[in-house]
């Protein structure tokens, strides 16, 4: 889209005022394409369509991409991402956060939750409040099970809606990048929000990202989008340290009977198709979900079971992955 910000209400601007500023928009420049508009309290948005996404996609890329600044204390930063919403990327951000620390008691995790539309990580990790600032005025993360995190969840009313316009996300963003004093830390995981949008592409132009860690489920619609985001992390230049299988298998608590109801491989057949590493599979399990609810993840909570195995197993595949990519 292209948004033009108005001062009023633009229900009050007539549509055809509305068109002229278009062609005038797209007789200035060949990126913009002749199409539909529309407009909503005080913005007025433009299709641009693929043609003019690419282009401006290619004449960004050959400006340059913006400088990316490292986050102070935080040496690899990994990104938990899905094309689609409703995965389980949060549940995994968070088992993956603390069985990274599970395998190696000496690596410091943190955990920033940068899915700023619906922020989960307070809920998953059981923290509420809001962050104080440090001595050199930035946001000291929240604690627990020794992971600090930092969540837009902390800074806004739990059930006030977040209803954001592009320039405020972006803002938003940029405080939970630059603006929390994480101490020294060996991974950031950052649950990203879902999808492939312009808050994605920020961040991943923003701050060097070690690596990416893709979540589907073997569904067919999941694995369409979760390509899609593997597909735009190669785009820029972000490792895709691989694929998290996530709901590949139900076994029923009283017969055993295994039930896949997303499908068996399908995320696992992906990675071999996109030539990107399988990390792992994680069933669909009551214990994850109920644990998650509960705000005592499934690693901390029943470090035996063998959910949380698999969870500490995707931890060691991703440690392995950076070790390579960064090698
Ligand atoms: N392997 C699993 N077994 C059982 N329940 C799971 C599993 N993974 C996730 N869930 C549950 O599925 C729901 C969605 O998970 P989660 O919030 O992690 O997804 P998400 O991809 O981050 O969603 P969103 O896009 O809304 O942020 C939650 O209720 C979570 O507890």
């Amino acid at each position: 889209y292209t948004h033009i910000y108005t001062q009023n209400n633009s229900s009050f601007v007539s549509f055809s005022i509305l068109a002229e500023v278009r062609d005038k928009l797209c007789s200035f420049s060949p990126s913009y394409e002749k199409c539909n508009i529309f407009s909503e309290y005080g913005t007025i948005s433009f299709f641009t369509g693929r043609k003019a996404l690419q282009e401006r996609q290619r004449q960004q890329m050959a400006r340059g991409l913006p400088k990316q600044k490292p986050i102070p204390g935080v040496k690899q930063v990994i990104v938990v991402a899905s094309g689609k919403g409703g995965v389980g990327k949060s549940t995994t951000a968070v088992n993956l956060a603390l069985g990274l620390m599970a395998n190696d008691m000496s690596k410091s995790v943190g955990l920033l939750d940068a899915d700023v539309f619906g922020p989960s990580i307070p809920k998953l990790m059981n923290l509420k409040g809001n962050p104080e600032l440090s001595d050199n005025n930035r946001m000291i993360p929240l604690t627990n099970y020794g992971v600090p995190c930092m969540s837009m969840g902390f800074l806004v009313d739990d059930v006030a809606p977040i209803v954001w316009r592009g320039l405020m996300v972006m803002s938003g963003i940029e405080k939970l990048l630059r603006q929390v004093d994480w101490g020294s830390l060996d991974y950031l995981v950052v649950d990203m929000p879902p999808g492939t949008g312009d808050v994605q592409l920020s961040i991943t132009q923003n701050i060097p990202i070690a690596g990416a860690v893709i979540v589907s489920t073997p569904q067919d619609i999941a694995l369409l989008d979760a390509r899609r985001g593997a597909e735009m992390f190669k785009k820029v230049n972000v490792p895709v340290l691989g694929l998290v299988q996530n709901m590949s298998v139900f076994q029923c608590p009283k017969c055993n009977h295994e039930t896949h109801i997303f499908g068996s491989d399908g995320a696992r057949q992906l990675a071999d198709t996109l030539g990107v590493t399988f990390l792992g599979d994680i069933p669909l399990h009551i214990t994850i979900r109920e644990t998650s609810d509960r705000g005592q993840p499934v690693v901390i909570s029943s470090p035996n079971s063998p959910e949380a195995a698999a969870y500490r197993t995707v931890a060691s595949a991703v440690v392995q992955r950076l070790q390579k990519v960064s090698s």
